[in-house]
């Protein structure tokens, strides 16, 4: 039975704290595809407990066992509501031996594949849909017996698409240049691919909007994973909101592969310096939030959208944002659901011409407020900060957080905040 989070900070906001963050699921589930297209020659440390990548892990591994063994009718891969496992497994599975249905959570069923399957079916993969045409669950019957080196792709829906058949370029025959058409949407994940493709010895050319992998073998070594910084994007709202913050997250690199890295930029608005430390960095209120008229595009790090209009709202900023297109087929339309939510608080959030814009003339706190997750973990971890603000801030669904960031509830009561299941 799920339940919900009621969530208070009592007294003093002031935080201290030092909070260890689990690795990146971006990191470590291409981490799981890589090391397994590499048949092990490459280690992966410090992989998370993310459900997305422990879901990941369990199927390479089942899956690794029962090639052995050469089980020849249909099996289904389950990923739930993993985004990175859907795309990456279709083009995987494409190119190992054995005969695969595809699958994951109702919401998964709802999340576009079609640009993905139909480029593999052009490179030569045996993929058909087996409920509604473009979307999971997929049949895959493989290996490919590859037709062709060159595929044009579209970059503007999802970036995980190309990341999934960069991996698998250098073990097919004749490798492959994908043409990317339009404009690429979250270019920092596929710069983070390419990145980690090149620390285990995969070359790459990128000619305009043409990114080339010939065959290659990959080199032995260790792909080492660093904490997520999507999950640090919570840390920053907490200083931000607290009255007073002094808040470590060791392990955190200056130069990070994750383009979310960028919140320590864009908080900077908010009144939030982050600093190098011996082991990592921390960051601090310094209680300078600055007044922005620019309107803030948020194309390259999707995933802190909801961080940052939820701050921006409390903040009582009426602040302009672009680059949300992709929001509304994630885990939810999570366009929709920041409407919803923010509502609550008088806020308004709307669209004109692919600009949002808040409205927080009507900004108020009530006593208690009830906000609903939508089975998206960013929804929980994006409003539970506004405990600082709100008496009592109850989460529908505690255990969203689970998708990328389980210990989320227990790192808040270590900060100060009281959390009960109820
Ligand atoms: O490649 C990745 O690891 C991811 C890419 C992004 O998706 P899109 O490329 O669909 O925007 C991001 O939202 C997702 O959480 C993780
Ligand atoms: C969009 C996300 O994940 P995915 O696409 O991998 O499900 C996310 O973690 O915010």
């Amino acid at each position: 039975m799920s339940k919900n989070a009621l969530v208070s900070f009592k007294g003093a906001k002031n935080i201290n704290t030092e909070i260890q963050l689990t690795g990146s699921k971006s990191e470590c589930n291409r981490a799981l595809i890589i090391s397994a297209l590499s048949k092990k020659l490459v280690k992966v440390e410090n992989l998370s407990n993310a459900a997305d990548t422990v879901t990941l892990n369990g199927i390479l591994n089942n899956l690794e066992e029962e090639l052995e063994v050469e089980i020849q009718e249909s099996k289904t891969v389950d990923v739930g509501p993993a985004g990175t496992a859907m795309r990456f497994l279709s083009a995987y599975l494409s190119a190992k031996n054995g005969n695969f249905l595809l699958t994951g959570t109702e919401r998964m069923k709802q999340r576009p594949i079609g640009i993905l399957a139909e480029a593999l079916k052009t490179i030569g993969a045996d993929i058909s849909y087996a409920e509604a045409e473009g979307f999971p669950p997929l049949n895959i019957v493989g290996p490919l017996n590859q037709k062709t080196a060159e595929v044009k792709i579209k970059g503007d829906i999802s970036s995980q698409y190309i990341s999934a058949l960069l991996m698998i370029a250098p073990i097919l025959p004749q490798g492959l240049t994908l043409e990317i058409e339009g404009e690429l949407t979250s270019k920092p994940y596929v710069d983070m691919t390419l990145d980690m493709l090149a620390e285990v010895g995969i070359a790459h050319s990128w000619n305009g909007n043409s990114i080339s992998i010939k065959p290659q073998v990959f080199k032995p070594g260790t792909l080492v994973v660093e904490p997520d910084w999507s999950a640090a994007s919570y840390w920053y709202s907490i200083a931000a909101l607290a009255d007073d913050a002094e808040i470590s997250l060791p392990a955190l690199k200056d130069k990070s592969l994750q383009g979310d890295s960028q919140i320590k930029n864009i908080m900077k608005i908010f009144g939030i310096a982050t600093s190098k430390t011996n082991n990592g960095i921390a960051i601090s209120n310094l209680g300078l939030s600055l007044d922005t008229k620019e309107v803030l595009d948020l194309k390259t790090c999707p995933d802190l959208a909801q961080t940052i209009v939820v701050i921006a709202a409390a903040l009582g900023k009426n602040m302009a944002f672009t680059g949300l297109e992709t929001l509304k087929i994630k885990e939810t339309d999570r366009i929709a659901a920041l409407q919803n939510e923010l509502a609550k608080i008088g806020v308004t959030f709307t669209e004109d011409n692919l600009v949002y814009t808040l409205n927080t003339d009507n900004l108020h706190f009530p006593e208690k407020v009830t906000f609903a997750t939508y089975e998206d973990h960013r929804m929980a971890m994006a409003f539970a900060p506004l405990a600082l603000l709100i008496n009592e801030v109850e989460i529908e669904e505690m255990q969203v957080v689970e998708k990328s960031y389980p210990h989320y509830w227990e790192d808040l009561k270590k900060a100060g905040f009281e959390v009960r299941e109820i």
